[in-house]
C-alpha cells in the first residue's frame, strides 16, 4: 500500500532533536523487528523480521500484497517507530536521529503517483532541495533523471508550468520530474515504492533507465510488483508473513524454485 509523502499523518514531531551525522552512512539493519500500526488489529512484523541493506547497494523487496514491503520504507523514514527489536541506519537507532536534519534530509522517496505542484518544472525539481538549488543543479538533476532533453523541447523550457497535479505532462514525464526532484539533494538512501507501476510500458522503460542509473553505487530500496524492473538489483529479498523467506540475486532465486521463481513464472519472466 503506497502512501504519498504528503498524505502521511505521523505522531512523530518532524523537528524532534537528535543525532545529525557528519557523514550519513546509509547501510541499515532491522533485527527481530516488531511493528504494529497504531490502528491495526494485528502486527505487521512479529519479531521475526530481519533485513540488512548494504551501503552502496541496491535492494529490492518483493512479496505478496500486504506483506509489509511499504512498511519497511515507512520505518526507514520514521513515520512510525518500531515496537521492538532493532531498527538501525548507519549503526544508529533510527529514533536517535534528528528527524529532518539528521535522517530524512539524506533520503528521497519516489512513489507510484508523483505529486507535482502547479508551478514551473524548475520549481517542481527545486522543491526537493527546499528551493535552495541553482539552475545548474536543477538541470544536472534533470539530466540524471533523463528529463532534460524533453524539457529542452518545450518553448518555455524549465519555466514551463506543469498545471494542476502536473496535468500538462504525461505519466512518464511527471515521474521523471519527480525523480529529478528526488535526486537534487543527492540522497544517500533512495527509496522507490512502485515508482513505475502506474506507467505504460514505453514510459516504464524510460523511467526505469533513469532509476537504474541513479541506483548505481547508491543505497537504494525498491519495491515493485513487476519483477522485470528488479532483475538487475544487487539483492532481492522476498517478504512473506512478516519475515524474509528468500534472498539473493535474480538468478540465484530462480534456481531456488521457491516463491520468487513462482512469482516470475506468473509474470511470464
Ligand atoms: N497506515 C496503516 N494503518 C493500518 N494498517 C496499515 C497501514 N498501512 C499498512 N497497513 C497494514 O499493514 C500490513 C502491511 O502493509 P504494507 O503496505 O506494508 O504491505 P505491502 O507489502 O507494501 O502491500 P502492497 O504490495 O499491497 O503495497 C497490511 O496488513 C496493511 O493492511
Amino acid at each position: 500500500m503506497a502512501f504519498s509523502l504528503l498524505d502521511r499523518q505521523s505522531a512523530i514531531d518532524p523537528d524532534s532533536p537528535g543525532h545529525v551525522p557528519a557523514h550519513f552512512h546509509a547501510g541499515f539493519q532491522f533485527s527481530n523487528l516488531q511493528f504494529q500500526y497504531p490502528t491495526a488489529n494485528s502486527p505487521t512484523f512479529n519479531g521475526d523480521f530481519n533485513l540488512e541493506g548494504y551501503a552502496g547497494q541496491s535492494l529490492a523487496i518483493v512479496g505478496p500484497s500486504g506483506s509489509g514491503k511499504s512498511t519497511v520504507i515507512a520505518l526507514l523514514q520514521r513515520w512510525y517507530d518500531a515496537n521492538g527489536g532493532h531498527a538501525l541506519i548507519g549503526g544508529v537507532s533510527i529514533r536517535d536521529y534528528a528527524l529532518s536534519a539528521g535522517l530524512r534530509s539524506h533520503m528521497s522517496l519516489v512513489g507510484q503517483e508523483p505529486v507535482l505542484f502547479d508551478m514551473s518544472i524548475a520549481e517542481n525539481i527545486a522543491w526537493g532541495s527546499e528551493f535552495s538549488a541553482t539552475i545548474e543543479q536543477i538541470t544536472d538533476a534533470a539530466k540524471q533523471a533523463d528529463v532534460h532533453d524533453f524539457v529542452m523541447t518545450l518553448p518555455d523550457g524549465y519555466n514551463t508550468r506543469v498545471g494542476d497535479k502536473g496535468g500538462h505532462l504525461s505519466g512518464g514525464q511527471k515521474q521523471r520530474v519527480a525523480m529529478a526532484r528526488a535526486l537534487i539533494r543527492s540522497p544517500k538512501l533512495l527509496l522507490l515504492d512502485e515508482a513505475t507501476s502506474a506507467l505504460d510500458s514505453t514510459s516504464e522503460v524510460e523511467v526505469q533507465r533513469a532509476i537504474d542509473r541513479a541506483a548505481r553505487g547508491r543505497t537504494t530500496v525498491t519495491i515493485a510488483h513487476r519483477l522485470s524492473t528488479v532483475k538487475n538489483v544487487d539483492r532481492i529479498v522476498v517478504v512473506n508473513e512478516g519475515r524474509i523467506v528468500e534472498a539473493g540475486k535474480h538468478e540465484e532465486l530462480m534456481q531456488m524454485r521457491g516463491i520468487y521463481a513462482d512469482m516470475c513464472r506468473q509474470q511470464n519472466l
